[in-house]
């Protein structure tokens, strides 16, 4: 069964009488990559802990297509600074095969493959605590994308990262959407927001207070906040 549309429904996150995101209404449909822009502390990052199921919600409902159980197998998440197993970096990859039920020697040949497709094969044997932040990242999307996940949320992956590693994970990113992956992922960095939407989520105060075609979005925001974020201005 298709993992999409996610239905959400006056979903909001908070505790105490305190609500830090919502009431959030949103349709995720279709293909391509959603790229998820706002100001600091807008939102951003809870909204996709929100959809990916991390986070109770105080009110509302989200709804994936398929039951829960088969829904939580078909997505993955990307964190901003990814958690290695103190491992070789092919048993960061094969290992989660193993613990799936794959084979040894299957397992071992599908994170070699992956390492190849990362450009990461020349590391396999090394310790993966000792990877660079750029390996670090590229290793972690390599772990999420292993298990071809139907949509896959990331947060911030390239934060930290220099321009050569940032151009390698957009290339992964930009094969991993080709094959068919509906990527969501947040982004503080402008020029990625443009070289990767097909459309964007604009989170302002908790709540989407845009979401449209990148195209549409980029060269007419519907709303003065979106223009003035846009144009660089602080934006609260
Ligand atoms: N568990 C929590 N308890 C209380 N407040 C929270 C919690 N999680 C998030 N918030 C609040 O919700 C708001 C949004 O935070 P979030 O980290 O999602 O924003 P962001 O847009 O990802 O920020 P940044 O761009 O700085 O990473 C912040 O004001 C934050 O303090």
């Amino acid at each position: 069964m298709a993992l999409l549309p996610l239905k959400i429904e006056g979903a909001c996150l908070g505790r105490r009488g305190r609500r830090w995101i919502g009431p959030v209404d949103l349709e995720l449909a279709g293909q391509g990559t959603t790229i998820v822009i706002g100001p600091n502390g807008s939102g951003k990052t809870s909204l996709l802990r929100m959809m990916h199921g991390l986070e109770r919600l105080r009110e509302g409902s989200l709804r994936w297509s398929c039951p829960l159980e088969e829904a939580r197998r078909k997505q993955a998440f990307v964190f901003q600074t990814p958690i290695m197993m103190r491992r070789s970096v092919l048993d960061n990859l094969a290992y989660p095969l193993r613990l799936g039920g794959m084979d040894r020697k299957a397992a071992q040949a599908e994170a070699e493959a992956w390492l190849d497709r990362v450009d990461l094969a020349p590391a396999a044997r090394r310790d993966a605590l000792r990877l660079s932040g750029g390996e670090r990242q590229k290793l972690a999307l390599a772990r999420a994308l292993i298990r071809s996940p139907e949509v896959l949320f990331l947060d911030e992956p390239c934060a930290a990262l220099d321009g050569r590693a940032t151009r390698e994970i957009e290339a992964i990113l930009q094969g991993a959407s080709t094959s068919g992956t509906r990527l969501v992922m947040s982004t503080h960095d402008m020029g990625q927001a443009r070289r990767l939407a097909d459309e964007v989520i604009f989170v302002l105060g908790g709540r989407v207070h845009e979401y449209s075609p990148a195209d549409r979005f980029f060269d007419q925001p519907e709303t003065p906040q979106a223009s003035a974020f846009l144009r660089g201005d602080i934006v609260e």
